[in-house]
């Protein structure tokens, strides 16, 4: 039997919902053997961010070492990883490992509005991970920074998306989670000649903690399976509609995703 194995280098979130919890919640349900390097603990919930308390590198270097040596995932994705020396360390390895299949979420704030990346670490995070990757996945505010531009329009995610290429990643997916309502959500995916988008129903909820850990895990999960990004990002996209539309509704602030809804309801995409 082959195990299709998947590493996530990301902050610990003890609500669950989000991060490292998000990710291995989201490898377990596709199959996938989850592995993980945490670059630091946060303490949070639905209601916020209480506390965000950082690794040393060299706690996040032996991680990814330990993972790397025995384990060898088939791909690889990194979420929040909190400054510039992290995402350094982060950039040398996935080289040094010849890791391809990398995923990158370029987490920078909770949906609460906490910093979980440093203002000084963006220029890291373009200069040195983006140019590594297979994917990257920012939404709106993040494809806002990454860019210098204001994004409101069609025409302008397309632009951005453009923009976003040209910093070296072979796909870049913007979600569109944080468009002005619509009764449909549109992400936008790019590979510097053709424009695919995958569409959902918008659901009037907010229950949207840990949305973009968990559709960037599924696209992850899928690609250690060996499936094309296209593949990838389409069960990614059933698997987040599913678990934002069977909600769980707890916690009394930006509640987290159904992790299991899509495997409970037997949804299949080809
Ligand atoms: N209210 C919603 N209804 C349906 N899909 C949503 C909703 N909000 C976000 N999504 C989807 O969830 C995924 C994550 O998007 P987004 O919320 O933009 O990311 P992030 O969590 O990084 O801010 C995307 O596939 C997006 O289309
Ligand atoms: C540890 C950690 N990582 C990432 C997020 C972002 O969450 P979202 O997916 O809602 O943008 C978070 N709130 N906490």
């Amino acid at each position: 039997m082959t195990v299709s194995r998947a590493l996530t280098i990301a902050g610990s979130d003890s609500g669950g919902g989000a991060g490292i919890q998000a990710d291995l919640k989201t490898f377990q349900e596709l199959g996938v053997f989850g592995m993980t390097a945490i670059t630091a603990v946060t303490a949070q919930n639905t209601l916020g961010v209480q506390g965000v308390y950082p690794l040393t590198i060299e706690a996040l270097k032996t991680q990814i070492d330990s993972v790397a040596v025995d384990l060898q995932p088939n791909a690889v994705k990194t979420g929040m990883l909190f400054n510039a020396e992290m995402i350094q360390l982060v950039a040398e390895r996935i080289r040094y490992y010849n890791w391809e299949n990398i995923i990158v979420d370029p987490v920078m704030i909770a949906k609460g509005g906490q910093s979980l990346l440093q203002e000084e670490a963006v220029e890291a995070l373009i200069t040195s991970l983006m140019p590594l990757a297979k994917v990257i996945t920012p939404n709106i505010p993040e494809a806002e920074v990454l860019t210098g531009m204001k994004i409101q329009t069609f025409e302008q995610k397309k632009e951005a998306a453009k923009k976003l290429f040209d910093l070296g990643a072979t796909f870049v997916m913007i979600k569109g989670g944080h468009d002005p309502n619509g009764e449909v959500v549109i992400d936008l995916l790019y590979d510097g000649q053709r424009f695919d988008t995958f569409e959902g129903v918008r659901k009037e909820t907010k229950h949207t903690h840990g949305t973009g850990c968990t559709f960037a895990a599924a696209i992850t999960a899928e690609m250690s399976k060996g499936k094309s990004v296209r593949e990838a990002v389409k069960t990614a996209k059933a698997f987040i509609q599913a678990a934002i539309e069977d909600q769980l509704g707890i916690g009394g602030g930006h509640g987290p995703t159904n992790h299991w809804a899509f495997k409970k309801n037997n949804i299949t995409t080809v």
